[in-house]
């Protein structure tokens, strides 16, 4: 009997057709942050965040999500201090979410997962030239994740939500050019941190992680209006945007700090 050639490679990811693990990676991501085994470090400084909202550049769908880029041409939007050694310069931030509200977020916090994460994607201006050099060194990115919860409706948010229709289409783009990403990110000063990669291709082991121990809230339309995008472009036949996350990765020889007791 002839043996079907198993044509569904099972280590491949649906979404990205890419390998699920990196052949020799050590320090992948995203990973479960069990709140008990996180070590509470004393010397982690408190992040210093300054953003200009003059720097936003615009809105697009790139196929994996929707971001919004900023002018990383200076240093007028940068962060310092946390875990970090030098000052990194905002490039973009986007976000990850489900289907449904049960999942969607890249990280979990003792194994549960919120309905939605940004990432606000940094890199370090001061060792590299560019974003692109920088994403392949390991201390070349720097990354604030903020957990999105079900609650009350964000204002900040809704600037972005009713762009959100005109980059329905993977590959369309709008400009944008004033928002100050800092309304997104928790006063609450708390956080983790842990040495991990890209979630994305190259999947690259340069990302120092941050990740705010608060999630912020947002209401079920602005929810939905997140998966009203489409990974496809304008003409292929319509796949919608959601559970645009990778599955939790080993955490290997990794402890996660705490910026709190
Ligand atoms: C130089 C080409 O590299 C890139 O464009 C990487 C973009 C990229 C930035 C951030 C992330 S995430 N989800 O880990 O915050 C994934 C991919
Ligand atoms: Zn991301």
């Amino acid at each position: 009997a002839c043996s079907r050639k198993n044509t569904r490679n099972a280590s491949l990811h649906p979404l990205w057709q890419s390998p699920l693990t990196i052949p020799g990676g050590t320090r992948q991501s995203p990973i479960n942050i069990q709140w008990r085994d996180s070590v509470y470090d004393p010397f982690l400084k408190p992040l210093k965040i300054s953003y200009d909202p003059t720097t936003c550049l615009h809105i697009w769908n790139n196929g994996y999500s929707f971001l919004v880029e900023f002018d990383d041409s200076t240093d007028r939007s940068i962060i310092v201090g946390g875990p970090l050694e030098n000052q990194y310069r905002l490039k973009q931030f986007h976000f990850h979410w489900g289907a449904i509200n049960d999942w969607g977020s890249e990280h979990t916090v003792d194994s549960k997962f919120y309905p939605a994460e940004l990432h606000l994607v940094h890199w370090n201006a001061v060792e590299y030239p560019n974003f692109e050099e920088a994403v392949m060194e390991g201390n070349g990115l720097a990354v604030i994740g903020v957990f999105l919860k079900l609650g009350a409706r964000h204002e900040g948010l809704q600037t972005l939500v009713d762009a959100l229709p005109a980059v329905r289409h993977k590959d369309t783009v709008i400009e944008f050019d004033v928002f100050d990403p800092s309304c997104l990110i928790p006063s609450c000063p708390d956080y983790w941190t842990y040495a991990g990669s890209l979630t994305t291709p190259p999947l690259t082991e340069s990302v120092t992680w941050i990740i705010k121990k608060k999630p912020i809230e947002v209401d079920e339309d602005q929810l939905e209006a997140f998966r009203t995008l489409l990974f496809t472009s304008d003409g292929e036949e319509e796949r919608r945007m959601v559970d645009n996350f990778r599955p939790l990765q080993p955490l290997m020889n990794r402890t996660v700090r705490s910026s709190f007791h």
